[in-house]
């Protein structure tokens, strides 16, 4: 059951595919280098990797790591959350909007053990002015497995402004200066 606030208005909108997102099974790559989610510069971050899915919708895979445990064997519930955040988060690379997570409501269905690969499905449902409203679905023993994870979403869209006002300066600089040209683009031209 998931919160008012997380119910697209009436006057919502279909999401819109942009014309240059990534094909349908397209790997989407990691936005940030230092991404805790997705960057292949943490050395206990998920690493999660994401595939463009149709319309505005994608999958994404994490195997949940001894260093992700909360209780012995499981996955932490917040890293399971932040799987979620992040899955969420990488649409907004097919509507090629930045936004950043606003709401984020996780159901916990079963417990994930260490070594599991998580399943993730997402897709955004609606849009409303900067307000993007997103689901996800996170299985366990294959893509058709049971239900371990589930989420609803509301993103805000930013201006890039969002991260150079409020990040620290010296992650920004070396971001800028990312030689993966579609980190840097994901980053920085998402909405020029
Ligand atoms: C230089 C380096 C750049 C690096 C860039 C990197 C990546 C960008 C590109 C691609 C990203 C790709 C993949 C990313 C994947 C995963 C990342 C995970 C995402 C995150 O992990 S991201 C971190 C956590 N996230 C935050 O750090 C947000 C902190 N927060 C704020 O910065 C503000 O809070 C903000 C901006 C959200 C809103 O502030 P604001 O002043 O702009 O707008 P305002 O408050 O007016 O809200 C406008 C309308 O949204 C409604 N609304 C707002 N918040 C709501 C809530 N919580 N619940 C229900 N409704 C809400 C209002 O009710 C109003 O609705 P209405 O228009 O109907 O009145």
């Amino acid at each position: 059951m998931s919160s008012a606030s997380l119910l697209p208005p009436a006057d919502a909108q279909p999401p819109v595919r942009h014309p240059d997102a990534p094909a349908p099974g397209e790997p989407l790559g990691a936005h940030y280098e230092h991404c805790f989610g997705c960057g292949p510069g943490q050395p206990h971050g998920l690493h999660l990797e994401a595939r463009a899915g149709d319309g505005v919708s994608l999958t994404a895979e994490f195997t949940v790591q001894p260093a992700h445990q909360g209780a012995p064997g499981l996955a932490h519930g917040g890293v399971l959350a932040t799987a979620l955040d992040e899955t969420l988060g990488s649409l907004n690379w097919l509507l090629r909007t930045i936004a950043v997570t606003g709401r984020l409501e996780t159901d916990f269905v079963a417990p994930v053990p260490v070594g599991t690969v998580l399943h993730l499905e997402a897709e955004v449902t609606a849009v409303a002015g900067r307000k993007i409203y997103s689901r996800a679905t996170g299985r366990i023993g294959g893509p058709e497995g049971p239900v371990a994870v589930r989420a609803e979403a509301l993103f805000i869209e930013v201006k890039v402004d969002h991260f150079t006002e409020h990040g620290r300066e010296q992650e920004i600089r070396a971001a800028m200066s990312d030689p993966d040209q579609i980190r840097r683009s994901r980053a920085f031209e998402v909405n020029p």
